[in-house]
């Protein structure tokens, strides 16, 4: 089993006219084929600045720079980032986003734009070039059964605003198993969608992993949702890693004071790990040098408020935190 993402040193800063604004720093990790990894924080973490980063789609105003970044195999350098993954986007890497109805072209209708991934997938595959035309319906409805879209020859047919959210989230699986994306990477692709169209479409992506062996980058602020499809968590805060480790390991054993926090968010634990501190209030982004997370923990101490301590190894898991020093 490879790595197909292995990222050391990635930061992203926003140039404002308020002054930069660092929202990734120092992030260091690797993603194996076929594994999922559950990139997990609140809001102002970072996370949606990652994913764009990944998928090469920052704007204008973000600066983004790396000690190494290979994806597939390739060496990409950080300058040129924006325009590799670009060329990779739709092959390599495809982006499900948070809000469903940004994801589809609202003009076009959901025929045409599984076609244009269709036609993509046979350019890349066989070297045969396709009409929209030439894409047989047939092979599309399949693809829409494959997700489980209420009557696929009429939805194909659709426009995106008469599709429900769920409906647009399954239609972009769909699209991604046209596609076969090597990496997956989805900015809380549930978090419009009922309880029971959550699990649905959870399934599916776990599904897109036993078919095509597609590696996910799954990000959320829920814990307990990221835990129920994710192999590995990487707990994210001021734009910081600050736990790494086996999702099972890290709910079992939180070694973070902010992940024991999250993790006491979870209602069924809440009851068994009484000990576990709870945390109060929000992210506030600090000038002071020292771990972003100092404000709100329980158990700061001098140092912390100095500089940011190092992501170590700690029982086999990454830890950024000085209690454990
Ligand atoms: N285009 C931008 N220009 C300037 N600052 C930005 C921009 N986008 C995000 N930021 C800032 O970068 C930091 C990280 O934001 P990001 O959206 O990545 O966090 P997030 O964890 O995904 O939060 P949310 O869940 O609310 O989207 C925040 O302080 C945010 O205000």
């Amino acid at each position: 089993m490879g790595l197909v993402l292995d990222v050391e040193g990635l930061y992203v800063t926003y140039h404002t006219p308020d002054g930069d604004i660092p929202a990734v720093r120092d992030l260091s990790f690797g993603l194996n084929e076929g594994e999922i990894l559950g990139i997990v924080g609140e809001s102002g973490s970072g996370k949606s600045t990652l994913a764009l980063a990944l998928a090469g789609l920052l704007p204008r105003n973000a600066y983004v720079g790396a000690k190494k970044i290979v994806i597939l195999n390739s060496n990409i350098d950080a300058a040129s980032l924006r325009k590799a993954l670009e060329d990779l986007r739709g092959v390599g890497i495809f982006m499900v986003f948070q809000d469903p109805f940004s994801s589809l072209n609202p003009l076009i209708r959901i025929r045409e734009q599984l076609a244009e991934a269709y036609i993509t997938r046979v350019k890349r595959t066989k070297g045969i070039r396709m009409s929209i035309n030439d894409v047989d319906d047939g092979e599309l409805i399949n693809y829409l059964k494959r997700v489980n879209i209420p009557d696929p020859e009429v939805t194909l047919y659709r426009y995106p605003h008469q599709l429900s959210g769920g409906q647009i989230q399954r239609v972009m699986i769909a699209m991604a198993l046209i596609l076969e994306p090597r990496i997956l990477i989805a900015d809380e692709p549930t978090t419009a969608l009922d309880v029971i169209t959550q699990i649905q479409v959870l399934h599916e992506l776990k599904k897109l992993v036993d078919d095509i062996r597609t590696s996910i980058i799954f990000i959320t602020h829920d814990i307990a949702l990221a835990s129920t499809i994710s192999d590995r968590l990487a707990v994210m805060y001021g734009g910081y890693f600050m736990e790494v480790g086996n999702t099972l390991d890290v709910l079992k054993e939180p070694l973070h004071p902010y992940t024991m926090g999250l993790v006491t968010s979870i209602p069924s634990k809440r009851k068994h790990e009484g000990y576990l501190p709870e945390i109060k209030g929000v992210y506030v982004p600090t000038k002071s040098k020292g771990c972003p997370f100092w404000p709100r923990c329980p158990y700061t101490k001098e140092a912390c408020m100095k500089e940011v301590p190092e992501l170590k190894e700690v029982k086999g898991r990454l830890v950024r935190c000085f209690m454990y020093e």
